[in-house]
């Protein structure tokens, strides 16, 4: 399969590289997960066990491996639909196909040349950096140097045409079941997974204002509520919500979380809600359990009509986008001048980060595709 001697909209690329966050598949395996992610990090005990319990009472597996499996798959077919065909790669961060496993039997096969592709749309330390350093790494584990397998990693993508079509088509599809009658009392909920303030505070180059990672939703979320009202003339007051916080219960995290958000919401007379959960790409654990499960309790409980909008997932428009992503990054390795795609005139992310963009702020680790 490998041939670096086609020459296509690829070169120099001889295979893409699926990375993502991985996750358990069998109830034996959620322990070990969950020690992996938070290695290091400061999530107490009790969150641990809850979040255990959430896995559990999934069977123990995760949806969010199979959902690259399909990904992976419908990236494949768009590569080969512009016969652009490369071998597709998999590897995880937190649970098998381990990413350092991958990056040896790629090297093994022969590829030496490989665009990264991460399950992350937004700028911040851990839908960015932290799949850097995993890069990193991987390579200095297997003791390879750049001239024996180099990396390249698409840009943030949150505000790419494609990205932001995929999600508002999800929208518009889900909407089609709310009572128009309603709408005035109806609210628009995009929601992201919480992270630490100090951790959105530095998101964004390294020179910036930080706070890239909201403002990235806040752009996104404009669109998308924007295009559902040209689409349907449906106009839905929106906001930003945020899920899944972790960490201390000391430490300040963004907020608010969307089941008190509910709560206020209910009380001010909203009687329906629709639930985007564009800050994730597909339905993992975090969308069926924070928001299908806990999110929809709350909101039956405060008798608010709820409708969860799907994630982008393997929309055509999404996987086109991220096609059309390694294209542009293959330009660029090409040294050809590139327009990036973008559906706002704001901010466009760099495919290589600059100097201490979204810092990691425990410890300096070396990272792949940026300027540090
Ligand atoms: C920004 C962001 C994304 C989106 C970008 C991206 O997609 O990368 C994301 C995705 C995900 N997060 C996931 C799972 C978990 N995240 C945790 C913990 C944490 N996430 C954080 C941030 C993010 N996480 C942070 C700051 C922590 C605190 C610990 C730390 O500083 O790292 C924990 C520990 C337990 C707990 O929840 O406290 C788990 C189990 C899964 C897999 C779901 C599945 O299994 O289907 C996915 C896709
Ligand atoms: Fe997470």
């Amino acid at each position: 399969m490998s041939n670096p001697s086609v020459d296509d909209a690829l070169t120099p690329y001889d295979a893409v590289l699926l990375l993502s966050f991985g996750g358990p598949e069998a109830p034996e395996e959620v322990v070990p997960f969950l020690r992996r992610v938070t290695a290091g990090r400061d999530v107490p005990e009790e969150r641990l066990e809850e979040v255990a319990k959430h896995y559990h009472h999934f069977g123990g597996r995760s949806p969010i491996n199979d959902q690259n499996r399909e990904l992976l798959a419908a990236i494949e077919a768009e590569l080969a639909r512009r016969d652009e065909s490369r071998p597709v790669l998999w590897g995880n961060r937190n649970s098998d196909p381990f990413l350092t496993d991958t990056l040896r039997a790629a090297r093994a096969e022969g590829h030496l040349r490989i665009c990264v592709v991460v399950t992350s749309a937004y700028s911040s330390y851990s839908g960015c950096r932290q799949y850097r350093e995993d890069l990193a790494a991987a390579t200095d584990e297997l003791g390879l140097a750049a001239v024996d397998l180099q990396l390249d990693k698409i840009r943030p993508y949150a505000l790419h045409p494609g990205f932001v079509a995929a999600n508002l088509e999800r929208l518009v599809e889900a909407v089609g079941t709310v009572d128009p009658k309603r709408a005035t009392t109806t609210r628009l909920l995009f929601v992201t997974h919480s992270v630490p303030d100090a951790m959105d505070d530095t998101s964004g180059p390294g020179d910036g204002d930080g706070n890239l990672y909201i403002e990235q939703h806040l752009r996104a979320g404009h669109l998308i509520a924007q295009g559902l009202a040209e689409r349907t003339g449906t106009t839905l007051e929106h906001e930003l919500v945020f899920c899944s916080r972790s960490g201390s219960p000391r430490t300040p995290w963004l907020e608010p979380d969307i089941n008190d958000r509910l709560a206020e919401l209910a009380a001010g007379g909203v009687t329906d809600v629709v639930v985007a959960p564009i800050g994730f790409v597909s339905d993992h654990m975090e969308v069926v359990n924070d928001l299908d499960r806990e999110a929809r309790e709350s909101a039956e409980r405060l008798g608010l009509g709820f409708v969860r909008v799907p994630t982008a997932g393997t929309h055509p428009l999404f996987v086109e986008a991220l096609v059309d992503l390694v294209e542009e990054r293959a330009a660029e390795a090409r040294d050809e001048v590139v327009v990036p795609a973008q559906a706002d005139s704001g901010d466009v992310r760099p495919s290589i980060c600059d100097s201490g963009c979204c810092p990691n702020l425990r410890e300096a680790r070396p990272a792949l595709c940026g300027r540090d």
